[in-house]
């Protein structure tokens, strides 16, 4: 649905130097998936987002959406390609003097569709995010999550293609925040859009990207479907997703090493319970440890407290059984 292809931009600044802001970014997203990228402040979601809704144009590179080549666009192509990606804001960005149908109703009415048209369509708009009965309120009586719902429904309103999300939930609470991933993925079921998401939190995409990508510096780093990157426990990604469990260097007892144990699985196969088994036998101590299902991946991050003569035995014997284990540096 999405692909970009050895997308770069520079942008000039004083005195003749340049920042490279993305370069040579080449993904790929599904059509109705949704794909969250995730980086650093700086590494580039911001300018990737003005690319991608060709507010800006990359410097070299394509940026394909729904088989049309967004980067040589002009006039009213231009208009209609913009139409085709509805946008989400972190603080939804809604006009305090209309209502919420108000708002909602504003593309429509931009792009001059019939009153008789709009009324049912923005009524509809307003079940599907769950405030059917508060298109009369304006934005300051509604809560920032009702706010935010108020958004989804104004960026769908025109049938878009894709639905690009910049920080949808940066700006709400975790009760909130699970709603709105929730409307977005239901909104993703019932309409079949591409969403892709912009967010600096790993919560974000553990609860509903199907594939995501890093990028550092302008550079993607890693990129895959949630599956694939986790099935790497050490890929910068999985690390990200599933980080490491912490430990109070004062409560370990000394003459132990500190082992990390990395593993995904799938349902029916028990890795968790062979790494636990093969721990105790050894005399190692679960200082702590994480179990996540993340889709239908089972990840598992233990840290071992072990004898210090027992280390490089351990860390053996899991790697024979293909498990990834590391002594966590000091
Ligand atoms: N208009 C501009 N002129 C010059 N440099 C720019 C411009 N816009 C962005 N940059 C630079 O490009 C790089 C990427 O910036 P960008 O805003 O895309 O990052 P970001 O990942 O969105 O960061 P944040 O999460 O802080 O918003 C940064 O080094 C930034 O300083």
């Amino acid at each position: 649905m999405i692909d970009l292809q050895g997308v770069r931009k520079v942008y000039p600044v004083k005195g003749g130097a340049e920042v490279v802001a993305l370069d040579d970014v080449t993904l790929h997203v599904e059509r109705g998936s949704i794909h969250g990228i995730v980086g650093q402040s700086g590494a580039g979601k911001s300018t990737l987002i003005r690319c991608l809704t060709v507010l800006d144009r990359p410097t070299a590179g394509h940026i394909i959406v729904d088989g049309v080549d967004t980067t040589t666009l002009r006039g009213r192509d231009l208009r209609d390609a913009r139409r085709r990606i509805g946008m989400v804001f972190q603080s939804a960005n809604l006009l305090d003097a209309r209502t919420a149908a108000g708002n909602i109703a504003y593309p429509l009415q931009v792009e001059g569709q019939k009153k008789e048209q709009i009324r049912p369509r923005v009524q509809e708009l307003l079940d599907l995010v769950g405030l059917g009965d508060r298109g009369g309120s304006y934005p300051s009586q509604l809560s920032g999550g009702q706010r935010q719902r108020v958004g989804i429904a104004r960026a769908m309103a025109d049938l878009p293609k894709v639905l690009l999300c910049d920080e949808p939930t940066s700006a709400l609470d975790g009760s909130s925040t699970r709603q709105i991933l929730a409307l977005l993925r239901q909104v993703r079921d019932t309409s079949g859009v591409t969403v892709v998401i912009i967010t600096h939190e790993m919560g974000v995409v553990r609860e509903i990207c199907d594939s995501v990508t890093l990028l550092s510096h302008g550079r993607v780093v890693q990129t895959g479907t949630v599956q694939e990157v986790l099935s790497d426990a050490t890929s910068p990604l999985a690390r990200e997703l599933v980080p490491a469990p912490s430990v109070e260097e004062a409560d370990l007892r000394s003459g132990t090493t500190l082992l990390d144990v990395m593993f995904t699985s799938t349902p029916g196969v028990p890795t968790g319970a062979s790494v636990l088994n093969l721990a105790a036998s050894m005399g190692a101590d679960v200082a702590a440890g994480t179990f996540e299902s993340i889709g239908s991946t089972q990840v598992g991050r233990l840290a071992l407290a072990v004898p210090d003569y027992q280390s490089e035995a351990i860390l053996r014997q899991l790697r024979e059984l293909g498990i990834h284990a590391e002594e966590r540096a000091a």
